[in-house]
């Protein structure tokens, strides 16, 4: 038979076999046989499972508080009815159960098994461990169960701390389901709950919020748990009875579930309690009974109910027993002396009560839970700093995780229950089921300083109202040491394969997933490079100069307000790729996927920074952009949210590509608009001249009206070069004109020459833009500034007219105004860096020019 992992745990029932002197200590260091392990087997629905040898844990356990060992003469009290003695000390248990002739027993827990739902059978038959192993040995499984659960609502009590100073009172009950609280705004907020507890003693809060829970517990009919929360110093603790020397809800119940029990083993039955009690501090889990500082992990039944691994859970014979366990616990807590509260919890504890009852053929198991949350606290009011500021940080998180939970379980259609935020709500993940009833005890104080605290933690209490707790799956409990080797083999096999089902599920809902992304990103770039060039064939289409005089200067406004070039800091390898995309035209899209992959975490950070700046982006193009760019900017956007790129970092960062590459547009296209317009005019100024006959030459009139007619009539194909190829190609030559072609060329240039014509240019000007260039490098480069009309600009008219001559030889050298009048004109973008001159005052230049010229 495969062996199982051992689950241990400590049974304080007779050995009567065994040499009366051996230790426990001695004992449980032996390794255990096979015949010890079967002895005793509960199945429980704990959800603690001791991994460490128990007999090491008490060992430590003893000698911390006395180090004594030895042998008990005594048998349990359950089985022997000898009559339990008053203990002051946890030792003492152990001592006793020394000196009562019995040993503590390993007994085999199996995994968690959660409650099933069975009735009661009876009459009940009186447990003995005998019988239970006699059942395993005839293989029969032992089960666990939870019957008639009555309620899935959690009870809510309020608690109202009594005012210990002669402090107005805030907060006033007014029935015994409401209260009122007097507020900051001076109006009194009402509540309703189940019940208000003002002027309540320990034993009255007990027997409202707990006793019926233990007693449905102890009946079988339950699980239970009892949760306290609220403010620091508001009470919790109290009311737990978890101070030093205090006597509370935990307290009470101990002595209730032993009354129980003796009144129920007069009817015959037999009980079996046990005990547990963990902390949990700054999210790590640490066992009160076994404080040996070592961490406690939570795991997973294998019917995915989480429990804590290695907490020991020590059967108590009485309420004393327990009673003492608790105040051995305590002593383990971590308490601190705060503003607040000098005697604070700083984290919340989780004692349960285990219940075993045999019937019949039945064990049942239950347990009830007690719930110490640390308090809700304000750093700024606790003056916490340090490690107290720390614990409080963890304390404040886990307790909103559990209102995260709490609001989970009270939607409707409570799809997905945050469990995992913290350790707090992972624990109690097993706790908060349908299976539990719970009470919930808020604590409240009268001050008028904690108000905003108190209607905290009255909001809290009111949510808690809506929990609607689902029945945990309920799964035919098997003992699984009763299969045998066949079964588990073929249960192993099959498992095996629904997890490679699984795998494989999820393998191909992932390709599939990222499949989808990939083509939803294909889609999306594509749909970009789609604007990107319907945008340039846009931009260079019929244009009125109007229009591109307006253009310009809501360009130029743009850049100056913007602040998008002092912000955005792209990095290197971005930039590089960007400028590569850009220069290629064709977006590689798994070059953009892979540095955008490697750049996530700056990408993020980028994104978070720079949220401002799209925004300002977006703004600024609205603003003072032309129609077309809204539009297309609004496209972009609605893309974005239509195709929702759940990747948003890499989403985002297309989007800044694409308004990187629209603002390279612009420039592009204010540049190559500009300068082809201001070639244009250099054409026309020569075209002029020529006309005039002011010493160019020409050497066919009839040819240069074709071409003339061919510049400005070509729907497609004049590149930046073939218009200077054109520009060149006038400087023929001079020849008288005769007036038939004056005439006629005049007519040709008035009817073309009218701003910018159609010209669909298959590349951007070489010179004054290199689409390979952003604009930050373009702005750096100076590279305007080394363009042929400032080379030029400084030429008296004579000059000009001489190198007209000379421009076969340099191309780039044309007629324009002078460099004074165009400086008036121009207009400067960014620290002076990027000259572009302003069409408007080019077109009055030209006029006045033509005037002075004819
Ligand atoms: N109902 C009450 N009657 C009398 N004294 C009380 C009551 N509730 C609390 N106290 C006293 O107030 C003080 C603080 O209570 P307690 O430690 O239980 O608060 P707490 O809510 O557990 O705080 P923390 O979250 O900081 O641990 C204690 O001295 C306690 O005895």
């Amino acid at each position: 038979m495969k062996q199982r992992p051992l689950f241990l745990n400590v049974d304080l029932s007779p050995q009567p076999n065994k040499t009366p002197n051996k230790s426990p200590i001695q004992r449980t260091k032996t390794p255990l046989k096979e015949t010890q392990k079967s002895q005793s087997r509960f199945h429980s629905p704990i959800d603690t499972q001791p991994t460490r040898q128990t007999s090491t844990i008490i060992t430590e356990l003893i000698s911390k508080r006395s180090g004594a060992t030895g042998r008990s003469q005594t048998q349990t009290a359950v089985e022997q009815e000898i009559p339990v003695k008053q203990t002051s000390d946890f030792q003492t248990i152990y001592q006793r159960s020394l000196k009562a002739n019995y040993i503590p027993k390993i007994t085999h827990i199996n995994a968690q098994t959660p409650p099933k739902q069975q009735s009661v059978p009876s009459p009940a038959t009186p447990i003995n461990h005998q019988f239970i192993s006699q059942n395993i040995e005839k293989n029969i499984p032992i089960h666990t169960n939870i019957v008639n659960k009555q309620k899935e609502k959690v009870q809510i009590y309020i608690r109202i701390k009594p005012n210990l100073t002669n402090e107005k009172s805030v907060v006033k009950k007014l029935s015994n389901q409401h209260l009122a609280v007097h507020t900051f705004e001076d109006t009194n907020r009402q509540f309703e709950f189940d019940t208000i507890l003002d002027n309540s003693s320990q034993e009255e809060v007990y027997n409202l919020t707990s006793k019926q829970i233990v007693s449905d517990c102890i009946a079988g009919r339950a699980n239970g748990v009892v949760i306290v929360y609220g403010q620091t110093g508001s009470g919790k603790t109290h009311t737990m009875g978890l101070l030093e020397q205090s006597k509370g809800v935990i307290q009470l119940a101990m002595s209730d579930i032993f009354q129980q029990i003796k009144e129920q083993n007069e009817n015959g039955n037999n009980f079996k309690i046990e005990m547990s009690f963990i902390q949990i501090y700054m999210d790590k889990i640490y066992d009160l009974l076994n404080n040996n500082g070592q961490q406690l992990q939570i795991r997973e039944s294998k019917d995915s109910i989480p429990y804590i691994q290695g907490a020991v859970q020590i059967s108590i014979e009485d309420q004393n027993d327990g009673i003492q366990l608790v105040s051995f616990g305590i002593k383990n807590r971590v308490v601190a002396s705060q503003v607040m509260n000098v005697n604070s919890s700083r984290s919340h504890t989780l004692l349960t009560i285990y219940i075993k009852k045999q019937v019949q053929d039945k064990v049942i198991c239950s347990k009830v839970a007690f719930i110490d949350l640390a308090g809700s606290e304000r750093n700024k009011k606790s003056l916490s700093k340090g490690l107290r500021l720390d614990e409080a940080t963890y304390i404040n998180e886990s307790l909103s995780a559990l209102g995260n939970v709490i609001a989970a379980l009270g939607q409707p259609n409570q799809q997905h229950v945050p469990y995992r935020e913290s350790k707090l709500t992972r624990t109690l993940q097993g706790y908060l089921t349908g299976e539990s009833q719970i009470s919930l005890i808020c604590t409240i104080t009268k001050l008028a300083e904690s108000t905003n605290e108190t209607l905290q933690t009255l909001m809290f209490a009111q949510r808690c109202k809506d929990v609607v707790l689902r029945p945990q799956k309920i799964i035919p409990i098997q003992d699984e040491e009763t299969l045998d080797n066949g079964d588990l083999l073929k249960q192993i096999a099959e498992l095996k394969e629904t997890i490679k089902d699984l795998q494989e599920q999820q393998q191909k809902q992932q390709s599939q997933q990222n499949q989808q992304s990939k083509q939803q990103d294909k889609d999306f770039l594509k749909f970009l490079i789609n604007i990107i060039l319907k945008l340039k064939q846009y931009t260079f289409s019929n244009l009125s100069s109007c229009q591109l005089q307006e253009k310009q200067a809501l360009a130029e406004k743009f850049l100056q307000d913007s602040t998008y070039y002092q912000t955005i800091q792209f990095p290197k390898e971005i930039q590089v790729m960007m400028m590569e995309q850009i220069q290629s035209q064709e977006i590689d899209q798994q070059k953009v996927e892979q540095c955008l992959e490697g750049n996530k975490e700056q990408i993020k950070d980028l994104a978070k920074s720079f949220t401002q700046d799209i925004h300002y982006l977006v703004q600024a193009f609205k603003q003072y952009s032309d129609m077309r760019y809204n539009y297309i900017i609004e496209k972009i956007l609605e893309q974005y949210r239509q195709k929702e790129i759940q990747v948003w970092a890499k989403g985002l960062a297309y989007l800044l590509i694409t308004i990187k590459q629209l603002l390279n547009q612009l420039y592009e296209i204010k540049q190559f608009d500009i300068a082809s317009d201001i070639y244009l005019e250099g054409i026309k100024q020569q075209l002029y001249h020529l006309i005039n006959d002011k010493g160019t030459m020409y050497k066919s009139p009839q040819k240069i009206c074709d071409l003339i007619e061919k510049f400005y009539c070509s729907e497609t194909d004049f590149s930046f070069n073939q218009m200077k190829k054109f520009s060149s190609s006038l400087n023929i030559p001079s020849q008288t004109m005769s007036d038939k072609y004056k005439q006629k060329i005049e007519k040709l240039i008035g009817t073309y020459g009218q701003g910018i014509k159609v010209v669909k240019p298959t590349e951007p000007p070489p010179i004054y833009h290199s689409p390979s260039v952003n604009v930050s490098t373009l702005i750096q480069s100076r590279k305007f500034q080394q363009n042929p009309f400032n080379d030029i600009s400084s030429l008296t008219e004579q000059q000009a007219a001489s190198s007209v001559e000379e421009s076969n030889l340099r191309e780039e050298v044309h007629v324009i105004p002078n460099n004074e009048s165009l400086l008036q004109g121009k207009l400067r973008f960014k620290e002076d860096e990027l000259l572009i001159y302003s069409r408007n005052q080019m077109a009055a230049q030209m006029a006045a020019r033509k005037k002075q010229l004819k």
